[in-house]
């Protein structure tokens, strides 16, 4: 059996951004540099993607990646997510840190104010955020296009406003290459 860790998390970084922005691909390559011994990347939607794969008949795996098929699920997705933390805001954070073991975590999906409070709350002194941005321009050829209903609503925009992001991090061909911007940070 799995002892859960008593002391928490050493550090816990919270990565928000728009569809596309790369969240997914940011936080992978943070994790590839710690190894999975001391990193895990941390992914909110994970149980959310999970249980609504199960009651509606879907593929998880196809949910879990970066291809268009989460994309046709994704509105009803999130109207199924909200129903869950209107009544528990903390009810994915909990479900997705359950026997973490490393001492970084890796956040890689904060979406709305009530996901950062989470972590500030329980890991006051571990835990910062950090924003990843980049050009619309950019998110397209990444095969984003705008949908009224997602990119306007909580999901895309709670985190428009209200933060103080501790790292920006610009995902773009024509920026400081990303190892050179985590360098900047930490000793990542
Ligand atoms: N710096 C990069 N270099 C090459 N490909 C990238 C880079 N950043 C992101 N991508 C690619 O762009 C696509 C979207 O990135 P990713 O899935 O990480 O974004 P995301 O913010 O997690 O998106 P979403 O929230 O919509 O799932 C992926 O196919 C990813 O491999
Ligand atoms: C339904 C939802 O969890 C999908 C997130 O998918 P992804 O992080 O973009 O792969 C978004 C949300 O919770 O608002």
């Amino acid at each position: 059996m799995t002892e859960e860790r008593d002391s928490g998390p050493k550090l816990v970084l919270i990565f928000s951004g728009k569809r596309k922005s790369g969240k997914d691909y940011v936080t992978d390559l943070i994790q590839n540099r710690l190894g999975l011994e001391a990193c895990c990347v941390v992914r909110l939607s994970a149980p959310l993607k999970r249980q609504y794969a199960q009651e509606h008949g879907l593929d998880l795996d196809q949910l879990l990646g970066p291809g268009p098929y989460k994309e046709q699920h994704r509105a009803d997705m999130i109207c199924w997510g909200e129903s869950c933390r209107n009544q528990d805001p903390g009810f994915f954070c909990r479900l997705a840190t359950r026997g973490v073991r490393q001492p970084v975590w890796v956040v890689s999906d904060a979406r709305r104010l009530s996901d950062i409070q989470w972590f500030q709350s329980k890991f006051p002194n571990q835990t910062h955020n950090i924003r990843i941005q980049c050009s619309e321009e950019t998110r397209a050829q990444r095969g984003w296009s705008f949908t009224p209903g997602v990119d306007d609503a909580e999901s895309e925009c709670g985190l428009d406003s209200g933060v103080e992001f501790d790292w920006l991090i610009t995902n773009e061909a024509e920026a400081l290459p990303l190892d050179e911007q985590l360098q900047l940070h930490t000793s990542l």
